[in-house]
């Protein structure tokens, strides 16, 4: 056993996931080195030589489950943080342990600084009631209520008049575009509509946070993608801090502006699509992503490279952020390279060969029968 294995707190250093970064003084959430090991005398395995061990064998030694283990990661404020891993990874456990619906076993969670561990029972109260809203996979409405009621619930729960929760839930209900439904019941709702009063229930609370658990995980695939859309839309309006739960790589690769993925409790990588399609950290997330379309999601900012001697330097001129893709169209029809520029400098250049590699190695991708080979 190591030194640490009886402060859970403190951080081991011998981490076989991303090791902790500084937190970020500026960040909405900062979770560091956080634990939830499910069983008795969780704590003892911290420090000790289960700490990262398999879950199955840790499980089989100590009758313990790891289900988080000794994460860290920062969320900015206003960005949307995605965790995306398999079944069992750990996700819903972690975001639980994020407002303390499960209690973390180690580790720390700042809320704007404040350590959401040191709160009071009641303090924890109205976090949830004002500061996080969670959207959960099943919905979570009471069947006997009208929409309008089943939106202005939070309010009602804070005290607020009638009139008062009932203009705040209807501005909802019309902004995720449910107007004309406020005294129906759940039941007369299809299932992507009952997701959008989930959705009008939590921001009716205005809350600073907003948790997603899979939310979208039970709804067909054309209205989750209506769902995903609704969400940039609100996201684009609103710019709410959230953390949002999926399984699915491209939600994740939609909806994240970092996109962190979880394996067997531990983080594996924290980046922007671009950075988790283009530079995987690991075999694992390689796999992952490897039936991902690289020229939607690499940049030019990527892909770009110093012009070479001798290189014709009047090519057509692109942002750093435009997509692989669309720069094909502009490289296609000019000899020269494509210009990456940022306020009239000169970044670098992608040459037509360039985004050529991108379509080769997308098309290594594909199974050789369906790209008629
Ligand atoms: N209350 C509990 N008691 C014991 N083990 C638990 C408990 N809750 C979760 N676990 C275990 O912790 C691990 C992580 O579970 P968790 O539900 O967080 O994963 P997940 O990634 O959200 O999976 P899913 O997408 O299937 O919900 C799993 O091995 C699970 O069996």
């Amino acid at each position: 056993m190591s030194s640490a294995a009886n402060d859970p707190q403190l951080d081991t250093g011998q981490t076989n996931t991303l090791s902790a970064p500084p937190p970020d003084v500026e960040a909405k959430f900062s979770v560091q080195n956080l634990w939830k090991i499910f069983g008795k005398r969780a704590e003892r395995i911290i420090g000790s030589e289960h700490e990262h061990g398999g879950r199955d064998e840790v499980r089989e030694a100590t009758g313990c489950t790891i289900a988080v283990r000794d994460v860290s990661f920062d969320v900015r404020p206003g960005e949307t943080f995605v965790v995306m891993g398999l079944s069992g990874s750990g996700k819903s456990t972690l975001i639980r342990c994020l407002t303390r619906l499960i209690e973390p076993t180690a580790g720390s969670v700042l809320l704007d600084g404040e350590d959401i561990r040191q709160m009071s029972p009641a303090a924890l109260r109205e976090l949830r009631r004002r500061k996080a809203a969670m959207v959960f996979q099943h919905f979570g409405l009471l069947p006997n209520r009208t929409i309008i009621d089943n939106v202005a619930y939070g309010l009602e729960v804070r005290g607020a008049s009638k009139a008062e929760r009932h203009a705040r839930a209807a501005e909802m209900i019309g902004m995720v575009g449910l107007a004309g439904y406020e005294t129906s019941r759940p039941g007369q709702l299809s299932g992507g509509m009952q997701q959008r009063v989930g959705l009008a229930r939590a921001l009716a609370v205005d809350p600073e946070v907003l948790l997603f658990d899979e939310p979208f995980s039970a709804l067909d695939p054309l209205i989750r993608r209506d769902m995903q859309n609704e969400v940039l839309r609100l996201q684009k309006e609103l710019r709410k801090t959230s953390v949002f739960i999926t399984h699915d790589l491209d939600e994740a690769l939609k909806l994240g502006d970092r996109i962190a993925i979880m394996r067997d409790g531990a983080l594996v990588q924290v980046g922007t699509a671009e950075e988790v399609v283009g530079d995987p950290a690991d075999d694992y997330v390689r796999d992952f992503v490897s039936d991902v379309s690289r020229i939607e999601v690499l940049t030019l900012r990527s892909l770009m490279r110093p012009a070479r001697d001798g290189e014709p330097l009047d090519g057509p001129e692109a942002a750093p952020t435009t997509l692989a893709g669309e720069a094909v169209a502009v490289a296609a029809g000019a000899s020269a390279p494509v210009r990456v520029t940022e306020d009239g400098r000169l970044l670098g250049v992608v040459g037509r060969e360039d985004l050529l590699r991108v379509i080769a190695e997308d098309r290594a991708q594909v199974p050789a029968a369906i790209a008629g080979v």
